[in-house]
């Protein structure tokens, strides 16, 4: 199981100016989830991985919980964090992948390395286990001898997710794990985390700006708006009935070229906060269409609605 509770993140920037990327964001996942992550550009789906993975810049002030079972991750020595759980129990599919390999080492021997090193197996065991993720994800074997930039963009990246997958941690995250990739080779590697991930029962983050691969994937969906949860909860329902007006947004913004009619394309009028001042209420208040005197004053406690929490005045409202 793996918590996140009251999670705070500040950026400093020189002395007197911090960027409050992640505001008192909590949630929990069990063996099996899949929570896609969405919001715009600069809401905090990376500050929220690289939080959990230990990845944080120095520059990073970090308050709160992340639990993954009884082990605070917060609270162990990075040493520990890198040694015990990074790759083991928790990886991360970079959202680039140009530094996340050691660019004077073969690739093959790099992750044949770090099974061995984790797992004890004999070489030829670990060699063959690569060579099979490689197969998974069209990688021809000679990439095995090559160095990482000998690599193409989308090669190094399919690298990049075998390493993640590895050695089956428990709590996969992928960053838009696809970006660097076309259709074919993107949907080879949803396909490789619905086989090892999804079907082994493993918990995923999919952290996504395409809303149709995370409705094809994820039972649990999260809206987040300038560091802060605006909806989370089952994504079916979300997507049949999104509650918060941020979620609607979002959501309506996805063209519908299922029945074949002309796109019509909707978007949030306005620009997301400056997030180096302090918001007093909620930072989706000056654009939301139902923005009502409190929402400048008090960020809303959340309510619930069905299996999901909604952080919405409006939405409390109504539902009293
Ligand atoms: N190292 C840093 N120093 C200062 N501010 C940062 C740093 N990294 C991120 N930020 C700021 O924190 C906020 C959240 O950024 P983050 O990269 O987590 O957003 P994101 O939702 O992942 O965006 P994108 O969809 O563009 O990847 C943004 O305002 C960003 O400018």
């Amino acid at each position: 199981m793996l918590q996140v509770i009251d999670l705070y993140v500040k950026y400093s920037m020189g002395k007197k100016i911090k960027v409050n990327a992640i505001n008192d964001v909590s949630f929990s996942l069990d063996k099996g989830d899949v929570l896609g992550i969405i919001g715009e550009t600069g809401s905090g789906k990376t500050t929220l991985a690289s939080a959990i993975m230990r990845m944080l810049p120095d520059t990073a002030e970090v308050k709160g919980k992340i639990m993954l079972d009884n082990l605070d991750l917060l609270a162990i020595s990075k040493k520990e964090f890198r040694t015990k759980i990074r790759w083991k129990k928790i990886s991360i599919i970079p959202q680039y992948s140009m530094n996340a390999l050691n660019p004077i080492k073969r690739v093959g021997k790099e992750l044949t390395e770090i099974i061995m090193e984790h797992e004890g197996v004999s070489e030829e065991e670990a060699v063959n286990r690569v060579l099979s993720l490689f197969k998974d994800l069209n990688l021809p074997e000679d990439v095995f001898f090559k160095y990482p930039d000998e690599l193409s963009g989308g090669q190094r990246q399919r690298v990049v997710i075998a390493s993640a997958l590895l050695l089956n941690p428990e709590v996969v995250i992928a960053d838009e794990p696809t970006t660097a990739l076309d259709v074919i080779n993107q949907a080879r590697v949803l396909n490789l985390l619905r086989n090892k991930v999804i079907s082994a029962s493993r918990i995923l983050i999919y952290i996504t700006h395409d809303i149709a691969v995370v409705a094809g994937l994820a039972n649990k969906l999260m809206t987040l708006y300038a560091g802060r949860i605006m909806e989370i909860g089952s994504s079916e329902k979300m997507f049949k009935n999104p509650l918060h007006p941020y979620t609607q947004g979002l959501l309506s913004s996805v063209p519908d070229i299922s029945n074949g009619k002309p796109v019509h394309i909707s978007y949030i009028k306005g620009d997301p906060p400056d997030l180096t001042k302090e918001i007093k209420g909620c930072p989706f208040y000056p654009r939301c269409p139902l923005a009502m005197d409190i929402c400048k004053e008090e960020f809303p406690e959340p309510v619930q609605i069905d299996d999901r929490l909604v952080y919405c005045h409006a939405v409390r409202k109504d539902a009293k």
